[in-house]
């Protein structure tokens, strides 16, 4: 895609379908003669000019309003045409239809998705983390992962990356202005407090890195399977949590024989909560290749409610029946202890006590759901106000992470009785490479179309 990058490019720039206005935008470096073509004029720039939007014969589609945002003020940094006509998908076409032919003798080709935001990236207009948070902000499932990406897309994400990269940078031309000065070196280090310098740089990495990470979860949600026995309630459960009636419940155990999900929300982080077919020896063929379904989601999920029905606690056969699931989930994986939140449900029925700090649900009556609610988000490991948190992508969170680690060997380095300072610039240089991928600084081209190729068209 980058080979190509200096072509111009058109798209429809709204949603596919029908809508009250629907925009076709292009965008080059200079785009005066493809204006001329469909206009027959020039235009004021960044001035809305009501006039005929033609077809392909020169005949007049629609009226409506095209603008032109000369190089470089405009949301590429090139010279940038926008056509606003009736939002009909016909309409569009047709406009489209026009502007390639009319930009033939141009250059003029439809834009690849995201090509737009690329060039706006290549000319400075946004760095990588910004032109990633305009599609996490097309993308946001929850008004809180919007907001959060709206602060990225200004800025806050990057110039808190700034600040560090500022911070190592002054880090790396001391240690390196004293390995040109050997025989100072130590001393000089000290003068200018190098260690305490590098601590108080490992605290605010440890921060950043922190809100990342919340910022990750505000974007990408967690996946949450509700398990269990046939007939314990799981998807009354998912019904309860999401507000409808999307599984089928009935006394009859062995209802549910395939998985179904739904995305809901708690305090802004989406999860993603899936119920899955009753797990007990089955002999219908239907229900086995259902329970290996429900197996593989347990596997993969980043979280599990073990669900127990508290009215049959006690009797031999259920009982069993947990004990088997218990033991299967121990052994798929030794972490899944962590993962695995065991939830007591028809609290409303139940005769027996509720087991010491068990969570007791009833998912019928509604009763014990925020306490649920409470503890999915503390296990999801959420434990910010959406104020504070700007949307972050496993990328980010991973380039901080190795940033961290590399300041951490420089540290070691440096406490060591004879540091040896090559090796503390290198860490320190590697330290650097890693936060500069956050915002593009350091990134491989093919890293750069992964990212953009993921863009909605027209983006
Ligand atoms: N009609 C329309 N609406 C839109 C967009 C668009 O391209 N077209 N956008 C596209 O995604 C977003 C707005 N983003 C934009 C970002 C910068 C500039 C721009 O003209 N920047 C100039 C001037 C800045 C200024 O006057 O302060 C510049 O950066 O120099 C325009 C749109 C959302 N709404
Ligand atoms: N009293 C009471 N009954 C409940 C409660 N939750 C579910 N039930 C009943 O338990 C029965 C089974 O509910 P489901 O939600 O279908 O159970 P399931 O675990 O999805 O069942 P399978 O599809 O067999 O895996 C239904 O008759 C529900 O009405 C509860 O909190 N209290
Ligand atoms: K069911």
């Amino acid at each position: 895609m980058l080979a190509r990058q200096h072509d111009p490019i058109v798209a429809i720039a709204t949603a596919p379908g029908r809508g009250a206005v629907g925009i076709v935008r292009a965008s080059g470096r200079d785009l005066r003669p493809l204006i001329e073509a469909l206009c027959g004029r020039t235009l004021q720039p960044r001035h809305a000019t009501y006039l005929p939007l033609r077809g392909e014969d020169g005949q007049p589609i629609d009226h409506g309003l095209a603008i032109h945002f000369p190089a470089p003020h405009s949301y590429t940094g090139e010279d940038v045409l926008e056509l606003q006509a009736h939002g009909g998908p016909v309409v569009l076409q047709l406009l489209l239809a026009r502007c390639l032919a009319a930009g033939q003798g141009l250059g003029l080709r439809l834009a690849e998705p995201g090509e737009f935001t690329q060039r706006a990236f290549l000319n400075d207009k946004l760095d990588l983390a910004q032109a990633e948070a305009v599609s996490d902000l097309i993308d946001a499932s929850t008004e809180a992962a919007a907001r959060s990406a709206s602060r990225s897309l200004s800025g806050a994400f990057s110039s808190e990356i700034g600040v560090l990269r500022d911070r190592i940078v002054q880090l790396r031309m001391l240690v390196e202005a004293t390995l040109d000065f050997p025989e100072e070196e130590i001393d000089f280090l000290e003068k200018a407090d190098a260690l305490g310098q590098l601590a108080r740089l490992l605290q605010s990495v440890d921060d950043v890195l922190d809100r990342a990470r919340q910022g990750a979860l505000l974007r990408e949600g967690i996946r949450v399977v509700l398990a269990g026995q046939p007939n314990v309630g799981k998807s009354s459960l998912l019904n309860a949590l999401a507000g409808a009636e999307l599984a089928i419940v009935t006394p009859i155990p062995g209802t549910t024989r395939d998985k179904v999900s739904q995305t809901i929300q708690i305090e802004g982080v989406p999860l993603h909560v899936i119920d899955t077919a009753g797990l007990r020896e089955a002999t219908d063929e239907v229900e086995r290749i259902g329970i290996g379904r429900s197996w593989s989601e347990i596997e993969t999920a980043d979280a599990v409610i073990f669900l127990h029905d508290l009215t049959r606690l006690g009797e031999p056969s259920y009982d069993a029946g947990d004990a088997d699931i218990a033991a299967r989930l121990a052994g798929a994986d030794p972490r899944q202890h962590a993962r695995v939140l065991h939830v007591y449900n028809k609290a409303d029925a139940a005769a027996a006590p509720v087991p010491a700090q068990a969570l007791a649900i009833s998912a019928s009556v509604g009763t014990g759901l925020d306490a649920l609610r409470r503890v999915l988000l503390e296990r999801a490991g959420w434990h910010a106000s959406p104020e504070g948190v700007f949307i972050a992508r496993t990328r980010h969170v991973d380039a901080l992470r190795r940033t961290r680690e590399h300041l951490l060997l420089a540290q070691a380095q440096g406490l060591s009785p004879e540091p040896a300072l090559d090796l503390l610039a290198e860490e320190l240089r590697l330290a650097h490479n890693a936060l500069g991928e956050i915002t593009g600084a350091f990134s491989a081209d093919d890293l750069l179309g992964e990212i953009f190729s993921r863009f909605c068209i027209g983006k």
